[in-house]
C-alpha cells in the first residue's frame, strides 16, 4: 500500500513567524501521526528559515514515527543525519533566495561527492534517497551514487495540472505525469525504491498515487494549508482517502 509522508516544514513557517514556541512541529507530528501518516518530513535548511535543530532532535527523541530528513549534501547536514540517525535522509537542493525547492537534485554533475556522502549516510544505518527530476541520467546517476530511493520531482506536473485548469487530459499534463511514470519504471528496474513530492494537493494526487510502484509521497504545503481549516489530523486522514481510492479505482 502507497504511504504518506507529511512533510510538516510550513507548522515551523508559522511558528518563525513570531520567532516563538507554537505551533510546535512535534504536536504536528503526532496529530499527523493520527491521522493516518506513515511518515513525517522535515526539510532542515541551511537558512534554518522554518525547521530548526532543535525541532529534528525533539522529533527523533518524542515521537514514533518514520522520520524523513530532507537536507543539503554538505558536511554539516551529514553531520547532523548521522547523530540523529532519521530512517531516511533525502538529499536536496538548495538556493537562499529560492521560494522552495525548484528543482531536482543534479547528480550528474557531482556523482564522486555524492558518492562519498551517501556512503556516509549508509554506514550510518539510514536509508539514502534523492530528489530529482524527471530526467533518465539523472536516475541513472542516483543509482551510481548509491541511494536506495528517488524521489521524484513533481512540481512540473503539478504545475501544468494548474495551468490546464485541472484537466488530467490536456496533453501537457499527460506529458508531464508519463515524465515522472518513465522515471518511475527506470527507478525500480535500477533496484531503488520510486517515491514522489513537491506540490501535490488534493486535487492533483491520484494520477501520481495511482501509478504502477510508486511507494510513497511526500506531501506538506497542501496539508498544512487545508489544516488551517481543518485541523492536521483531519487533512492528513483525506489525503490518504484519496490515496487509497486512486490505488483501488487502477486495480
Ligand atoms: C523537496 C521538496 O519538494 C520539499 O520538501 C521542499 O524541500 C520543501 O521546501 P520548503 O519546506 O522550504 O518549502
Ligand atoms: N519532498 C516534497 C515534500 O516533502 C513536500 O513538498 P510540498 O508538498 O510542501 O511541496
Amino acid at each position: 500500500m502507497i504511504e504518506l509522508g507529511v512533510n510538516i516544514d510550513h507548522v515551523a513557517t508559522l511558528r518563525q513567524a513570531r520567532r516563538t514556541y507554537e505551533p510546535d512541529p512535534v504536536w504536528a507530528a503526532v496529530e499527523a501521526h493520527i491521522g493516518g501518516a506513515d511518515g513525517i518530513t522535515v526539510h532542515l535548511r541551511e537558512d534554518r528559515r522554518h525547521i530548526q535543530d532543535a525541532d529534528v532532535r525533539k522529533l527523533r527523541d518524542l515521537t514514533q514515527i518514520k522520520l524523513n530528513l530532507e537536507m543539503a549534501a554538505t558536511d554539516e547536514m551529514v553531520a547532523i543525519a548521522c547523530e540523529l540517525r532519521p530512517e531516511m535522509a533525502m538529499l536536496v537542493p538548495e538556493g537562499r533566495q529560492e521560494v522552495t525547492t525548484e528543482g531536482g537534485l543534479d547528480i550528474v554533475g557531482q556523482e564522486a561527492r555524492l558518492t562519498n556522502i551517501v556512503a556516509k549516510l549508509r554506514d550510518a544505518g539510514i536509508v539514502t534517497s534523492t530528489f530529482i527530476d524527471a530526467e533518465p541520467d539523472q536516475v541513472a546517476a542516483a543509482a551510481r551514487v548509491g541511494v536506495q530511493v528517488c524521489e521524484i520531482h513533481t512540481g512540473p506536473y503539478a504545475h501544468a495540472f494548474h495551468a490546464a485548469g485541472r484537466d488530467i487530459e490536456r496533453p501537457a499534463v499527460q506529458t508531464e505525469l508519463q515524465r515522472v511514470a518513465a522515471a518511475g519504471q527506470q527507478i525500480r528496474s535500477l533496484g531503488m525504491r520510486f517515491n514522489a513530492g513537491h506540490a501535490l494537493n488534493y486535487y492533483n494526487v491520484q494520477p501520481i498515487a495511482a501509478l504502477p510502484g510508486i511507494r510513497e509521497l511526500h506531501i506538506g504545503h497542501a496539508i498544512v494549508s487545508r489544516s488551517v481549516f481543518v485541523g492536521l489530523r483531519e487533512a492528513v486522514a483525506e489525503m490518504k482517502r484519496l490515496m487509497r481510492e486512486a490505488v483501488s479505482l487502477n486495480r
